[in-house]
């Protein structure tokens, strides 16, 4: 395919030519084209001055739409070894043509064993995406990882060994990459699926070294999370960037990122099909309360940092809940947040709390759908299939369901197919789908700088109940809060009392 046949395919988007890794300084701009990037810097800087509707990111992931609609028909691969990719005009692109293609599927990761427990939590508290700790104490965070992952092992490990002592997720990531290969082979693209976990094994550096050894020139870069979130996809994209620029042999891989893809008809039909086939199991199927239960992240990621995770999963409930209806089932709907960690506030409704209150108004038939992962997990093997379960019985609904998580479904693992071959052409390029999607798809760190700046302005949650703890004061003192910090682990891990549990509310 050559540059005019990928401009046609992708009618009504102007495709610029590939930077160099890293920069993102558009050189084919038309007039039009020029007000239309300045409106992006307009959009960014409009959205580090206080808590807004995250524009900047919905046009991320409208972009991510505009792509998804692209048919597959319009992209026609060609057979394996001769793909083309397009010329689109940087010196790099002269490659394409018999580059291999690698998919890269990143995903959270989970402890294979109960001994993995605690570092894999570890892991997690030690991400700066998910525990922000004001400058002066980041070096902090190391010590108040390792506090809070041996404070909530025990708890953990309870919740991994009644789901059979360990997490799913490694081995339903690695099948969900298998069955992606033969799908995308079957559409006539012969890669390479790789996965990198955040936190437990295979990592993303392991994936990586494994994608230089395969000598991959195109990487697609797909999180498997359909919403977008500072927590998950953020965290997994800033660590994948940190790498790209540190390793000298990494920066020839011309990438290109799906940030999110709720969207998409493949999976929101997929969702529908399980939702449609659970409520045929009730009596009466017209009346059961479809109850979607997404991960909660802290409020302050949505309404200080402009996540974009509530607008996208309030979508994205909206768009299955349109399909539901089309097949028939006009239920009444629920959406709340489920797993809070620690006494900051999360994203309402909880969904423990919307169990009970529908119990209370006489809900007597509810079907769970979880929605923000798409495999088995912790979180609905136990959380959602035993607690919530009991919970919902304590609360008089007498007829309880859950919707099975997509691991292998093929109409979901075909879209994911489809996601891959429709975003291959803008690997290596920045693209500019329409008036209404600005933001570059092509640039990891492009795509970082849509939400980085509001980062820097996310609080911490472990920040604001020390300050709860230790001074009960307006203003933040960093000095002081360091100290107490410093001294409450210490005597933690001296005496063995759980201060910081304790603090934390962490049982
Ligand atoms: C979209 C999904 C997820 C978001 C958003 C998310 C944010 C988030 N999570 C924690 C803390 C924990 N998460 C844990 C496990 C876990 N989290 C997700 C998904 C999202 N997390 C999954 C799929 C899993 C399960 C992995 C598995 O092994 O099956 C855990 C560990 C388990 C436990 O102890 O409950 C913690 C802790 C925070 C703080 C956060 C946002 C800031
Ligand atoms: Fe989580």
């Amino acid at each position: 395919m050559n540059t005019s046949n990928l401009q046609a395919s992708c009618s009504g988007r102007e495709l610029l030519p590939s930077t160099p890794s890293h920069q993102w300084t558009p050189r084919r701009l038309t007039r039009r084209g020029v007000r239309r990037a300045a409106g992006v810097e307009q959009l960014l800087r409009r959205s580090t001055t206080g808590p807004q509707k995250p524009l900047h990111l919905k046009q991320a992931s409208v972009a991510a739409a505009a792509l998804s609609t692209n048919s597959v028909s319009a992209f026609k691969p060609e057979p394996a070894e001769e793909q083309q990719s397009v010329q689109g005009g940087g010196g790099n692109n002269q490659r394409s043509a018999t580059d291999k293609v690698g998919v890269l599927l990143l995903n959270l990761g989970g402890p294979d064993t109960l001994d993995d427990v605690q570092p894999f939590l570890y892991n997690l508290f030690a991400d700066p995406d998910i525990i922000r700790l004001p400058g002066a104490i980041k070096f902090l965070q190391p010590l108040l990882a390792y506090a809070l992952s041996t404070a909530r092992a025990p708890k953990s490990a309870e919740g991994y060994a009644s789901i059979g002592g360990g997490s799913p997720l490694r081995s339903l990531t690695q099948k969900q990459a298998d069955a992606l290969t033969v799908s995308l082979r079957e559409k006539g693209l012969n890669a390479n699926v790789y996965v990198g976990m955040r936190y437990w094994h295979p990592y993303t550096e392991e994936a990586l070294e494994q994608i230089k050894r395969d000598n991959v020139g195109r990487l697609v870069i797909l999180p498997l999370y359909p919403q977008f979130s500072i927590s998950t996809s953020g965290s997994s994209l800033r660590l994948l960037e940190k790498i790209l620029k540190e390793d000298q042999q990494l920066q020839g891989l011309r990438h290109t990122v799906i940030p999110s893809w709720y969207q998409r008809k493949g999976y929101v039909g997929a969702m529908a099909d399980l939702i449609c086939q659970e409520l045929t199991k009730f009596p009466d199927p017209q009346n059961v309360e479809l109850f979607f239960s997404a991960h909660g992240v802290p409020k302050s990621y949505v309404e200080e940092a402009g996540d974009p995770y509530k607008e996208e999963m309030e979508e994205c409930i909206s768009l299955i809940v349109a399909e539901v209806k089309r097949r028939g089932y006009s239920n009444h709907h629920t959406l709340a947040y489920q797993s809070r960690v620690g006494p900051v506030e999360w994203l309402q409704p909880y969904t423990e709390d919307s169990i009970m209150e529908l119990g209370k108004n006489g809900t007597k038939s509810m079907l769970a759908v979880p929605v923000s992962f798409v495999s088995e997990h912790i979180e609905t093997l136990e959380e959602i299939d035993m607690e919530y379960r009991e919970l919902a019985e304590e609360s008089g609904i007498e007829h309880w369901g859950r919707v099975p998580a997509l691991n292998t479904n093929q109409l979901f693992i075909d879209d994911l197919a489809d996601a891959v071959l429709e975003a291959l052409p803008y690997v290596g390029m920045v693209a500019k789908p329409s008036d209404a999607s600005l933001v570059p798809q092509g640039e990891l760190e492009a795509l970082l700088q849509a939400y980085d700046r509001e980062r820097r302005a996310l609080p911490s949650p472990v920040c604001v109940c020390v300050c709860v703890c230790v001074c009960v004061a307006e203003t933040w003192n960093g000095r002081l809060a360091m100290v107490a910090l410093f001294v409450i682990v210490t005597i933690e891990l001296a005496t063995g009392q759980p201060i910081l549990r304790t603090i934390l509310e962490l049982d």
